[in-house]
């Protein structure tokens, strides 16, 4: 049986069990009791809106009314019915649910960068054509701390509690060490387990790092830790039911002085693509107080950029290829391909590509965001394709797999159909650009046989993450609705229905008030 994981990492080795974690035991959204259809004005709360919940103080700040996307949230919950325009499917049933950052300030203290901000957890359930909405901040230590002090008290993504005197910054060091300063923020991710348990999650856990983009099937539970100290990945898996995550196996992260920051890594059936990319976490910019243009990271294209694929079963390492530089956040997919007998001879792996810059890091600060004015400043992005043979080749590819001109050159928060997971898949749903803007602005179905794409946009708004969800009984990949929530110009927001095939859009439903830019979703299914 594999080891639980080194003694060192111990108190990781826990998964947070159900009482701690942001949602807990699988549930569902509480019944609204709003029967009216809230039609309010963006920004202006609605005092009927606050039901069955902890008071709920205004968080946001007021008089931010415009650009509802990068705008703090202003009220700490909500739940209601949606006005539905258009036709939801009868079978569209159960909950969609979306976490990501709705509070970017601490009263008159704003937060820098899209990566940092308080977590909210959108709702959105759907029965018999009928769509009922709700958000909540989650009741994280470190935003209940930050509530009650009225100032930053965990570190999160660019920053760092401030420290009155020398005392102060050698026991917040401390607690760095320790993990106790890091933040339990979950902001980033949630994500249905094969228990049932449905969890939110961001790059810290207990105090220590991981992966926040967990690879979950009905079997298993695997991620990535990182080892800062001996530049290197554990792979680990989690069995459904169980807390404790077992070691497959360790990739080392050669030629530089820490570990390489992966976001995200995809599957395919027997192996786990491990990435490389030059961006590596750096402990000088974590030791420090302010922000740097990279924040907690460091590009070192000097020390190459590699792939890695490790056998699922026995933890070995089958190819650790040098590639050509990249920078992602988000892998799409990943699948083998084998010759006439079956045996697998390539593994096929693609990923929303930021051109090898990291200077999308800088692109995403909230002034930045905020301060749109016409001119087009979004670096570009593609999907980029790696094809690694499996036959002791060193050195392997990275394509463009379609023009991305056809998705604006931007391109980023990717969904597919789950049931391709692994498998050799055909579409993908991202949010690509319609230009001139600062931010992914549109919506996009990639084909990636035809190298064709399909766009939604709408002037002025910008949708979260498109999620597939699949018609009852589908037999073709993009047979279902895609889900959206959309962040409009003038501060409204709207849930969006797109059909996964033609990409026309069959309903939406108007939120009382648009939400903050969110990150990413899961459609947690009637079982
Ligand atoms: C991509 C995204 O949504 C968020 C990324 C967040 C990161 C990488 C956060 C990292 C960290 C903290 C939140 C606390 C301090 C440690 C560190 C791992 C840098
Ligand atoms: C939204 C984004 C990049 C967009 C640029 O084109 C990155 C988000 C990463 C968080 O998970
Ligand atoms: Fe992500």
């Amino acid at each position: 049986m594999a080891p639980v994981v080194s003694a060192s990492l111990a108190p990781t080795t826990r998964f947070p069990s159900p009482s701690p974690d942001p949602i807990g035991r699988r549930r569902r959204l509480p019944s609204p009791r709003l029967t009216s259809a809230p039609t309010l004005p963006h920004a202006a709360p609605d005092p009927r809106a606050h039901v069955s919940m902890p008071p709920a103080p205004n968080i946001g700040r007021k008089g931010e009314t415009k650009l509802a996307v990068w705008t703090s949230i202003q009220q700490e919950s909500w739940e209601g019915d949606l006005v539905v325009e258009g036709h939801i499917p009868p079978r569209l049933k159960e909950t969609y649910l979306r976490n990501g950052r709705g509070l970017w300030n601490i009263e008159d203290h704003d937060f820098v960068h899209m990566f940092d901000g308080y977590a909210t957890l959108v709702g959105v359930h759907f029965d018999d054509g009928r769509v009922k909405a709700g958000h909540r901040q989650i009741q994280s230590e470190a935003y209940k701390a930050a509530l009650k002090n009225k100032r930053l008290c965990y570190r999160e993504f660019s920053e760092n509690p401030r420290t009155e005197n020398l005392l102060a910054y050698i026991g917040e060091l401390a607690g760095l060490f320790s993990g106790s300063s890091l933040t339990d923020n979950a902001n980033i991710s949630v994500i249905e387990l094969g228990d049932r348990r449905v969890i939110c999650m961001a790059e810290t856990i207990k105090g220590t790092i991981h992966c926040s983009h967990p690879i979950v099937t009905d079997s298993e539970y695997l991620t990535l830790l990182p080892d800062l100290v001996r530049p290197g990945y554990q792979v680990v898996r989690m069995e459904p039911g169980s807390n404790v995550r077992r070691l497959i196996g360790r990739v080392d992260c050669r030629g530089g002085p820490t570990a390489r920051w992966a976001h995200w890594f995809p599957v395919t059936e027997n192996y786990v693509v491990v990435p490389g990319m030059p961006l590596r976490y750096s402990v000088k910019n974590i030791l420090r107080s302010e922000p740097t243009p990279l924040f907690k990271f460091e590009w070192h294209p000097d020390s190459g950029a590699f792939i890695h694929f490790m056998c699922k079963t026995s933890g070995s390492i089958v190819a650790s290829v040098e590639v050509p530089q990249y920078l992602t956040f988000h892998f799409i997919n990943a699948y083998e391909e084998q010759d006439g007998d079956g045996r697998v001879v390539a593994i096929v792996a693609d990923c929303c590509e930021h051109n090898a810059d990291p200077a999308i890091l800088e692109k995403l600060t909230l002034q930045n965001l905020r301060s749109f004015s016409g001119v087009d400043s979004l670096p570009d992005a593609r999907v980029e394709r790696f094809r690694i043979p499996l036959d002791g080749t060193p050195r392997g590819l990275l394509e463009a797999a379609l023009d991305p001109e056809h998705h604006g050159r931007g391109m980023d928060m990717r969904s597919i159909n789950p049931k391709y997971m692994g498998k050799k898949y055909r579409y993908a749903y991202a949010c690509g650009a319609k230009r001139p803007c600062n931010f992914p602005n549109a919506l996009t179905k990639i084909d990636l046989v035809e190298k064709t794409t399909r766009t939604w946009h709408q002037e002025g708004a910008v949708p979260s993450e498109p999620l597939l969800v699949e018609r009852p009984g589908a037999v073709r990949e993009d047979d279902g609705v895609v889900i959206s929530l959309v962040s409009g110009k003038d501060g409204e927001g709207y849930v969006l229905l797109l059909d996964g095939s033609t990409f026309e859009e069959i309903a939406r439903g108007g939120l009382p008030y648009g939400l903050p830019y969110g990150l990413h979703e899961c459609w947690v299914p009637r079982t």
